[in-house]
């Protein structure tokens, strides 16, 4: 069954903890928590100390896609603050794989994430390191942007590099994700589909999470 991850920087921040309880009863899988610097991406969310606030409200895993240079700085706390699965660009270290391993050392789960314009050549020596992959479907900095459909290969590659390898992480897709375009994506192999301004849009979020699932279970590969 694919998971939902609601990606809360499409949250009204004024009542941040209500939306995160709100996204937690409405049945998602995962809260999505996208980290930026004003470096690696041109704009700046929010740190360790908001996220650490929110943890003790839903039990939920929070999965932590952090857009920062040098992520290796942060692990330490970004562990702390209580995020569960930690993502790093792969674009954004030199030492992705001292990253990662640094990751596992903290005990969370590791992931990697790779831009549209990153080859998945990129990663194949630090695969095995991976709890998760997350495709970027736009450019990272920003919620609100178009799919981009050149993404879907992309995953299709992923899976079968994933079967011959015999790895079992999770395939991750964030931006632009709709009922259309989560369905392409759960359709090329997508475990995990991150929904911002699309899902906070809708006026109930248990029906569109529900919707999210028929919409790929109806193809019934996908149950
Ligand atoms: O990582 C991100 C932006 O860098 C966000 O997770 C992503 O953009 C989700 O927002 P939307 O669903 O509105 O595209
Ligand atoms: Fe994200």
């Amino acid at each position: 069954m694919i998971k939902i991850a609601p990606s809360i920087l499409s949250a009204d921040f004024a009542n941040l903890g209500q939306a995160i309880q709100a996204m937690d009863q409405a049945g998602c899988d995962y809260i999505h928590i996208d980290v930026m610097d004003g470096s690696f991406v041109p704009n700046i969310s929010f740190g360790p100390m908001v996220y650490q606030a929110v943890r003790p409200l839903t039990d939920k895993t929070f999965d932590c896609h952090l857009m920062v240079d040098q992520p290796e700085r942060y692990l330490d706390m970004v562990a702390a603050a209580g995020a569960d699965i930690i993502s790093v660009h792969v674009e954004a270290t030199k030492h992705i794989y001292q990253s990662l391993s640094m990751i596992k050392a903290l005990g969370k789960k590791a992931g990697v994430v790779l831009n549209p314009g990153t080859d998945l050549s990129q990663i194949q020596p630090i695969l095995h390191l991976c709890d998760l992959v997350l495709i970027m479907t736009v450019n990272p900095g920003f919620g609100g942007q178009k799919f981009i459909q050149a993404s879907l290969e992309k995953i299709k590659q992923l899976k079968v590099m994933r079967e011959e390898k015999g790895l079992d992480f999770e395939i991750e897709v964030d931006g632009g994700i709709n009922f259309e375009t989560g369905k392409a994506c759960a359709q090329a192999g997508a475990d995990v589909l991150v929904s911002g301004s699309f899902l906070f849009n809708q006026t109930d979020w248990a029906k569109a999470i529900l919707d999210f699932h028929s919409h790929i279970d109806m193809t019934g590969d996908f149950i």
